[in-house]
């Protein structure tokens, strides 16, 4: 909004201009009553029905003035609104070459989309100008024509106009809420819908038709709600503005008659307060009505558009970018509900790139949800969880799915060429890249086993074992850049030897490597360990941890009796 002000004020001057000819837009509003009261008064109800149509023909002219007003204006509004979207177009475009989230390709096709919503912009405040200008001109011209012809009826007209624009005042704040729900809504759905058909492969691939379709009708649902919300809405506010635009009248058709017997008011000043309302007041108003409801808000969706695009201004509240790749976990604890026991609780951690930290204890004590909150998709109900200093929640989601990646227990495998499969993450990487990822992870003789790069795969990678599947997944991730890696049990179906030089690799590679593990032989092999019991988790290193944990102790005995002799298990 306020880069759109600063360039509207670089065009003051031709603002300026186009309310100075509006002043003559402005004069038939207001000398119309007049002469219309005159050509009764002292025409025809004088019996001088030649002057009356002379009064009439006075009018005419006058309209003739306003419409020639009218034509500059809309000759002036192209040199400032034109002017205007091209400073627009610069700004955002550069916003989009220069985008410092690189978040988007400086693509034809963002700038194109941006310079759409310019020309929205352009379009709207061209009728902005246009109607909320006209709309203020014939007011004000009308109700001061109006006061000065039949001063004893102004009251009458401008109470009900009064109370209509301050009810209407009211209603514009929730009038707006409920337009921007309704666009949101229509927003989410064309995302809901355009994730589903960009994803077609991997909801087939993952049985998710049903979940895929749930999903986009409760978006559906919503946005039609929300439309139902709007439209009763702009039916309230219809009335509204119709009330303030005939009660005038109607009190006029009450109230005039005692006056004019009254010899208060002639039957000329009556009728050219009819005039001003029904020439001038009413259909301002209505065009207030619809101006509001439909251009305004057109331009304030665009302008938001704009904003995104624009310099800087592309980063907003759960969109942060962090600087560096380290990890700091600061007192988090985290439950699946307020009610339950938190599974996460008063943890501290900082993970640095080349540290390797494996995460051990029994089975559901919270290890997986560890992983989740490692990697941003759930946020702690406490505590911060920051990646290169913000928040990783907040992370943009491009900027997080390049840096961190997650390689959960379930292998993920669809039916394509076994390029495609490997090339998921990093579809840039050249077959070289692809075949060297399989080589180091240990699965060079599965790939020619399979026959190549150009070899298909089935549904779910059918024919596959689960530890094939897994060497796959695995190969998959560490061709991409993510420089944090988690994984989460996602060797559970390997042999000791292959997990082995799995975790040796993915440690040599650099970055954060933490490894939910599934086997405390993954203990073994990394720099630190962090042993999760249910109540503060423990952090350290192997031997560190077996003098001062018992459950460490214990998950190592269970797991190797022969440390039995080489560590007394200390008393908790
Ligand atoms: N989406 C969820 N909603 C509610 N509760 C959950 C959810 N996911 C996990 N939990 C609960 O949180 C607790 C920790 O689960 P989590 O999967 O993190 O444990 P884990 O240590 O990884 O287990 P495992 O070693 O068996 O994989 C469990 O009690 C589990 O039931």
């Amino acid at each position: 909004m306020h880069f759109y002000l600063s360039t509207l004020a670089g065009h003051r001057k031709g603002v300026l201009v186009l309310l100075a000819w509006s002043l003559l837009e402005g004069i038939p509003a207001f000398f119309g009553g007049k002469l219309v009261g005159s050509a009764v008064d002292r025409g025809f109800a004088a019996g001088r029905p030649l002057a009356g149509v002379l009064w009439l023909l006075a009018f005419a002219t006058l309209a003739v003035v306003g419409a020639l007003g009218q034509r500059q204006v809309f000759a002036r509004l192209g040199s400032v609104v034109e002017p205007m979207r091209d400073a627009l177009v610069a700004r955002v475009v550069r916003g989009v070459l220069s985008d410092p989230t690189h978040r988007r390709t400086p693509d034809a096709s963002a700038v194109a989309m941006i310079t759409r919503h310019v020309e929205v912009v352009r379009d709207a405040t061209a009728g902005v100008l246009v109607q909320a200008r006209a709309l203020l001109v014939t007011t004000i011209a009308a109700l001061v024509g109006l006061a000065t012809t039949a001063a004893a009826l102004i009251w009458l007209v401008v109470l009900p106009i009064v109370a209509a624009l301050v009810l209407f005042g009211f209603m514009l704040p929730s009038l707006a809420k409920r337009q921007r729900h309704a666009v949101m809504a229509d927003e989410s759905t064309a995302e809901a819908s355009g994730a589903v058909l960009t994803g077609l492969r991997d909801v087939a691939a993952c049985d998710a038709a049903t979940e895929a379709y749930e999903d986009i009708a409760r978006q559906v649902d919503r946005q039609a709600k929300a439309t139902i919300t709007v439209a009763w809405a702009n039916s309230l506010r219809a009335t509204v503005i119709a009330i303030g635009g005939f009660a005038p009248i109607a009190l006029l058709v009450a109230f005039a008659p005692p006056l004019v017997s009254s010899g208060q008011l002639t039957t000329g000043a009556v009728l050219a307060a009819v005039v001003y309302l029904t020439n001038s007041v009413n259909p301002a108003l209505h065009g207030l009505a619809r101006t509001t409801g439909t251009v305004v808000m057109r331009l304030m969706v665009a302008l938001k558009r704009l904003q995104e695009a624009a310099p800087r201004t592309g980063v907003e509240i759960g969109d942060e970018i962090p600087s560096g790749g380290d990890f700091a976990l600061r007192d988090v604890t985290f439950g699946w509900s307020p009610e339950a026991v938190p599974v996460v609780r008063d943890l501290s951690l900082d993970l640095r790139p080349g540290d390797h930290l494996a995460v051990v204890g029994p089975s559901g004590i919270g290890k997986s949800t560890m992983a989740g909150l490692l990697t941003g998709l759930m946020p702690p109900d406490h505590g911060h969880v920051l990646f290169g200093g913000v928040p990783v929640h907040r992370v943009a989601p491009a900027v997080r799915h390049h840096a961190i990646a997650l390689i959960p227990q379930e292998t993920y495998l669809f039916t394509g060429t076994v390029r495609e499969n490997l090339a998921l993450l990093a579809p840039r990487a050249t077959d070289e890249d692809l075949v060297e990822a399989v080589n180091k992870i240990g699965a060079t003789p599965l790939l020619d086993r399979l026959g190549g790069l150009d070899a298909a795969l089935g549904h779910g990678g059918e024919g596959l074992s689960a530890g094939e599947a897994q060497l796959l997944a695995l190969a998959r991730v560490y061709v991409t850049s993510a420089s944090v890696v988690v994984l989460d049990e996602a060797t559970s179906h390997l042999d000791p030897a292959a997990e082995a030089r799995v975790e040796r690799v993915f440690a040599q590679r650099g970055g954060v490597l933490v490894v939910i593990a599934h086997r405390l032989s993954s203990a073994l092999r990394a720099n630190r360990v962090l042993v999760m019991d249910g109540g503060r988790p423990l952090l350290g290193t192997h031997e560190h941890l077996l003098k001062t944990s018992a459950l460490y102790g214990q998950l190592m005995l269970a797991w190797d009796p022969t440390h039995r002799e080489e560590t007394p298990l200390p008393k908790r």
